[in-house]
């Protein structure tokens, strides 16, 4: 069965003053995004900062409210549930973040932090079962025994992550979305922890929705991939035949955008393939997302908004005149 699936799903933030009848605008970031991932695979979302990967990752887990489509988690839609079921659902699907270490609280013991969850999730269990399952967690993290007492501060960035990891897998989840989980690590720690989240895959069979700017890692860890551009979903297609052909003149700039390794510089953003104006998300233009800056445009891009259609083999792409 699958997972979670979301169905032209709306997200977006409150905008100062009132709508109709006193009620608060929302303007959406995320728009018709449509997607489903099964148990123990990862889909990896891709696009320019500012696309809207991270409110789509939010909107997914309902920690901001979306604003229209659904989100079904195993069969049953989120908006259904009761505040119970939702709060056993919760424990259910977890987030990590880019930075490590603002994430933490500070004044907790890495015990405390990676045990609280649990008091939401399993209120039954006793001091004793919750101290276990934190320190069962931080040794599937690979920190040893006696970090239980440090304090955030006392962390390296990796290691930070890690307790990320640990604080995210104690309730049993079944999805984590990884939202830029290693952009703000260096280069060298950066695949060790993709490496833990896929050894945790494995051994938990979690499913990953994996959210980052950065393709090689996108393709090294995700069996699907989605790329997003304005907000919107322009392709998905499984990893292999994404990464030898993509079809949406969009998501071949992002790829001849890829900076090529070097371990002189921090982290390379996408975006120098990518000429022309950006619009803003917040007013996109009427025909293409992309239309403003691709190559490859006609006078039909600019005024009418190409669907996400079939082009077999799993793959959709929203582009009048694919590659
Ligand atoms: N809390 C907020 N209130 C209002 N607008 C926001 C808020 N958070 C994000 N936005 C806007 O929503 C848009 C999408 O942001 P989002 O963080 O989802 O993009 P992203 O693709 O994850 O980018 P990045 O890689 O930089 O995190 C941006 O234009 C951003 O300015």
């Amino acid at each position: 069965m699958t997972l979670i699936s979301a169905e032209n799903l709306e997200v977006g933030y409150p905008v100062p003053g009132k709508g109709l009848f006193g009620r608060t605008r929302v303007l959406p970031i995320v728009r018709e995004a449509t997607l489903s991932l099964d148990p123990g695979r990862t889909l990896g979302i891709v696009g320019e900062s500012g696309c809207g990967k991270s409110t789509l990752g939010r909107g997914l887990l309902r920690l901001i409210e979306p604003t229209a489509g659904r989100v079904v988690w195993q069969g049953q839609d989120l908006a259904n549930l009761s505040k119970d079921q939702l709060r056993k659902t919760r424990a259910g699907m977890q987030i990590i973040f880019q930075d490590p270490i603002a994430a933490l609280d500070p004044r907790m013991t890495l015990l405390k932090i990676v045990s609280r969850p649990l008091a939401t999730f399993e209120p039954g269990l006793t001091a004793a079962q919750s101290r276990d399952r934190a320190m069962e967690a931080l040794r599937l993290v690979g920190l040893p025994e006696d970090f239980a007492s440090r304090y955030p501060h006392e962390l390296s960035g990796g290691q930070a992550q890690r307790v990320g990891i640990a604080r995210a897998i104690v309730g049993r989840p079944s999805l984590i979305v990884c939202d830029e989980p290693v952009s703000a690590l260096d280069v060298s720690i950066q695949a060790q922890v993709v490496n833990l989240l896929m050894d945790l895959q494995e051994r938990l069979g979690l499913a990953l929705i994996f959210i980052s700017h950065n393709l090689a890692v996108v393709r090294h860890i995700s069996h699907e991939v989605m790329v997003m551009c304005l907000g919107r979903v322009v392709e998905q297609a499984p990893r292999d035949a994404f990464y030898a052909k993509p079809l949406h003149p969009y998501s071949r700039a992002l790829m001849e955008a890829v900076p090529e390794p070097d371990p002189r510089r921090e982290k390379g953003r996408v975006g120098s393939a990518l000429q022309g104006e950006l619009p803003s998300p917040l007013a996109p233009p009427p025909g293409c997302v992309f239309a403003t800056r691709c190559p490859k445009v006609q006078p039909l891009c600019r005024t009418d908004r190409p669907a996400l259609r079939d082009m077999g083999e799993s793959r959709q792409v929203a582009c009048h005149y694919p590659e």
